[in-house]
């Protein structure tokens, strides 16, 4: 009560105001009565248009604090004082440790170190060719379908393609997830990141004391595909580390640099974190599953939403999908089974604004959150330790005080013209300072890829209901993403 009351005192002091709240419930009335994830995002601008960007929110025992200042956002991303993630994220730890996403504090920090050079930029071209060639797939298995009347929702589709790329990249292995969906490791991702979804909306699940209480059968559902893809996860690596060393001591019996690893075969994200070491120390093979089941979770579902939401606003704006599959004639050529290269990739500049802008009106991650493990002032406020933070980014990017018109999808925002006007901070859909996202230029690169593929092969149709946005632990939508296809002929 006390600490509650020093919260309200400091808030007050600040100017931030909130919804009433009740004793021993805060605001959890007002912001559950009537609300569901269906309406967490509307909710949320009402919250705005009532209290302003910045707003106090106490939940139950839980003092919060949610923002869509992009003042507030800079100031809480660039300090290395509030790297901590909130409790929202603790669902997430039976599946993925304490691996880069969830680690805080010197941990994080030193991992964070090791996984840096593991994106670098040649270990990232090397992949240009999974990307390519698991589009490829998708396309070919959607001419069925491509008869400019059927409505597909491109999530369910977008997500297959998505988990092929990140199991080939990160663990070096196929899954082939786009021929075979009922391959068990893919299921238990799929039925593992859904649950997730379900759990981070339902506040009886939330918990695992109280999941296991009110939902034993679902509880033990999730825990046993949890050990499904922690046994592939082990398996994978300790195969990969054995090759490893097999190829390193033939490279010391014949005194070559060739191997196996390193030059013939496509290192793997996996690869090059077997051959880091922190302090001299190589990594385990616990630590290294905590990476590639962060890599894994984090690499499909938010690829997915992106490329859905993308393929979609192609599809309503035919002029501009028309200049960006001009654009793509241009630079890789009429020849739709002419791989694409690094080099394209780099060419493809208004693809790129189609997909930053599409990042803006549907960021995947919709919400960041931290909370404060000491007194700190952001933005020249005072907030006390245990505040729970959320970064309403969705909102930031439609704030209209820094994207003129902003419900409008105009790529032109991101133009080598326009881009300076950019704020980075009310613009971030990778997060930015110190815990950004250490995947967005491997994204970058494989949405290009895939939303230039489906270009190449189809004409993107608006068929099917409109989206509506929902949060569910990342962005979906209650709808569906859909559109029709037609295959194009040039
Ligand atoms: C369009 C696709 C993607 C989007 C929009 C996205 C967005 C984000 C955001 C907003 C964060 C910060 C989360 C937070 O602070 O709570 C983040 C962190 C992270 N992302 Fe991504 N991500 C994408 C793709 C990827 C990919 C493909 C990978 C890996 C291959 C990846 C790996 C990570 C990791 C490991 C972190 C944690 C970084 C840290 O805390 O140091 N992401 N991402």
């Amino acid at each position: 009560y006390l600490t509650m009351r020093r919260q309200n005192n400091m808030m007050a002091a600040a100017g931030v105001k909130g919804p009433p709240q009740f004793p021993l419930l805060g605001s959890a009335p007002i912001c559950m009565m009537g609300e569901s994830a269906e309406t967490m995002l509307d909710l949320e601008t009402r919250l705005i248009e009532k209290y302003g960007k910045n707003i106090q929110l106490t939940m139950f025992h839980e003092y919060g604090f949610i923002t869509a200042d992009a003042r507030m956002i800079e100031s809480i991303l660039s300090s290395q004082q509030t790297i901590t993630k909130n409790n929202l994220y603790n669902l997430l730890q039976c599946w993925l440790g304490t691996g880069l996403l969830l680690s805080t504090g010197k941990k994080w920090f030193r991992r964070r170190k090791i996984i840096t050079p593991t994106f670098h930029f040649k270990i990232l071209e090397q992949f240009v060719e999974v990307f390519d060639q698991q589009s490829a797939i998708m396309a070919e298995n959607l001419y069925d379908r491509a008869d400019g009347k059927t409505v597909i929702n491109m999530f369910p589709v977008a997500c297959l393609a998505a988990l092929d790329i990140i199991a080939e990249t990160s663990m070096g292995v196929k899954i082939n997830a786009q021929g075979e969906p009922n391959f068990p490791y893919v299921q238990s991702v799929k039925i593992v990141s859904n649950m997730m979804a379900e759990r981070f909306m339902n506040p009886l699940q939330r918990f695992d004391s109280t999941m296991r209480i009110f939902f034993p059968l679902l509880f033990r559902k999730l825990n046993q595909h949890i050990k499904a893809m922690h046994d592939f996860t082990d398996k994978v690596i300790s195969e990969r580390r054995d090759t490893l060393q097999k190829s390193l001591n033939e490279q010391s019996s014949t005194g070559t640099e060739e191997n196996d690893v390193g030059s013939k075969r496509r290192m793997a994200l996996l690869d090059v974190l077997l051959q880091s070491s922190v302090d001299g120390q190589p990594l385990s093979n616990n630590d290294i599953r905590e990476e590639v089941d962060t890599f894994m979770f984090e690499g499909h579902d938010t690829t997915t939403s992106a490329i859905s939401y993308t393929l979609y606003l192609l599809a309503r704006h035919p002029e501009l999908q028309t200049r960006a599959f001009r654009e793509i004639v241009d630079v890789i050529g009429a020849d739709k089974s002419k791989p694409i290269t690094m080099r394209d990739l780099g060419e493809l500049k208004y693809l790129e604004c189609v997909i930053k802008e599409s990042l803006r009106l549907y960021p995947p991650v919709p919400m960041i959150g931290r909370q404060l493990t000491e007194d700190v002032t952001l933005d020249g406020k005072r907030f006390p330790a245990l505040t729970n933070i959320i970064m309403l980014t969705y909102h930031a990017q439609r704030d209209p005080e820094y994207f003129p018109d902003p419900e409008k999808f105009n790529p032109e925002r991101f133009s080598s013209e326009s881009s300076s006007n950019i704020d980075v901070f009310a613009y971030a859909p990778f997060s930015a300072g110190p815990r950004n996202c250490i995947g967005q230029k491997f994204a970058m690169l494989e949405m290009k890829s895939t939303v230039s593929k489906m270009l190449r092969h189809f004409e993107l149709l608006p068929l099917g209901e409109p989206v509506q946005p929902i949060m569910n632990l990342i962005l979906r939508s209650k709808t569906g993403i859909n559109l029709g296809l037609k295959p194009r002929v040039y």
